[in-house]
């Protein structure tokens, strides 16, 4: 499980106000409208409750104070529990919260205590960054490339696919690569044998992992992934839209998710 550090998340609001002025230039809507057309819920001001859970490698510095940050930024009315894990859950239910929000080191939840809805991050996570990528204006083809098939990118290759985009995949973990091809009907993409591409959705704990030969002038790169897929260099050269947030956008995805 790749975790965040609080080094990841520092200035928290900075970096949605950077993404969001991305989100925008890239499909004409903010990262609150492509919720809304992806789930067709509207904005809402419903009680949060974030609860620290100490299980497992414990609090992440940063982490709980980054969701309330990012709650209050997607106009949510946010709180974090004093105490952690039972307690805190406790306390958020009697301080009123509609929806909790509360990670351990393997899953990251949201849930609506009103109307039972659950979301998890990594398929909210995934789907809302291949929904940014689908809605590129400036995209001259229906093609996009997904790199990496796991836990978040599986379900964003699911949502290009059922956009119908001509997806073409790759993932080193060969097994991950067939289940992609077998359940999804994807196009296993071929390193050895590169095309360029004005759409890329990215989800891998890796650096590097997209070669300069798929990058065309002013391509998308829409990518959850921690450490970010490109170099510097590569993005100023081929002027990439680079769309990549540490928590914020996978988080609200999840909330609207289950409103
Ligand atoms: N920014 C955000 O809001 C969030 C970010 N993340 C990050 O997204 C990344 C992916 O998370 P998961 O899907 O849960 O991990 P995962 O381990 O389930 O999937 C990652 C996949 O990337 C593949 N991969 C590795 N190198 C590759 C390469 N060069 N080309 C193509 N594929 C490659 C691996 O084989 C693996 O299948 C992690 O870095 C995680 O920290 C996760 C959730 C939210
Ligand atoms: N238990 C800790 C939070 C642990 C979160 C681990 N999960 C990640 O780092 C995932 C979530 C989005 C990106 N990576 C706390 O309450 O402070
Ligand atoms: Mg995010």
């Amino acid at each position: 499980m790749a975790l965040l550090t609080p080094n990841d998340l520092i200035n928290i609001n900075k970096q949605l106000q950077e993404a969001d002025s991305v989100v925008k230039r890239v499909t004409g809507l903010d990262i609150k409208g492509v919720c809304q057309s992806l789930y067709g819920t509207s904005p809402s001001s419903k009680k949060v409750g974030i609860v620290p859970v100490t299980s497992g490698n414990g609090i992440i510095g940063n982490f709980s104070a980054s969701l309330h940050v990012i709650t209050q930024y997607f106009g949510f009315d946010g709180f974090v529990t004093d105490m952690p894990d039972v307690s805190g859950y406790y306390e958020a239910v009697q301080n009123g919260a509609e929806i909790i929000l509360m990670a351990d080191d393997h899953t990251f939840l949201a849930h609506n205590i009103k109307n039972g809805k659950m979301a998890n991050n990594q398929p909210c996570t995934g789907i809302i960054y291949a929904e940014i990528a689908s809605r590129y204006l400036k995209a001259d083809s229906k093609d996009v490339l997904v790199m990496g098939l796991g836990k978040v990118g599986f379900p964003g290759a699911a949502q290009l696919v059922q956009k119908g985009f001509r997806v073409y995949g790759y993932d080193p973990d060969a097994r991950l690569l067939k289940r992609a091809v077998s359940n999804l009907g994807i196009i296993p993409f071929d390193p050895a044998n590169p095309k360029k591409f004005s759409i890329i959705f990215e989800a891998t704990p890796c650096a590097n992992t997209i070669p300069e030969a798929v990058l065309s002038e002013n391509c998308v790169l829409s990518t959850p992934g921690i450490p970010c897929a490109i170099s510097e260099e590569l993005k100023n050269k081929y002027d990439v839209q680079l769309v990549a947030e540490p928590l914020g956008i996978g988080t609200v995805s999840m909330l609207y998710s289950v409103l």
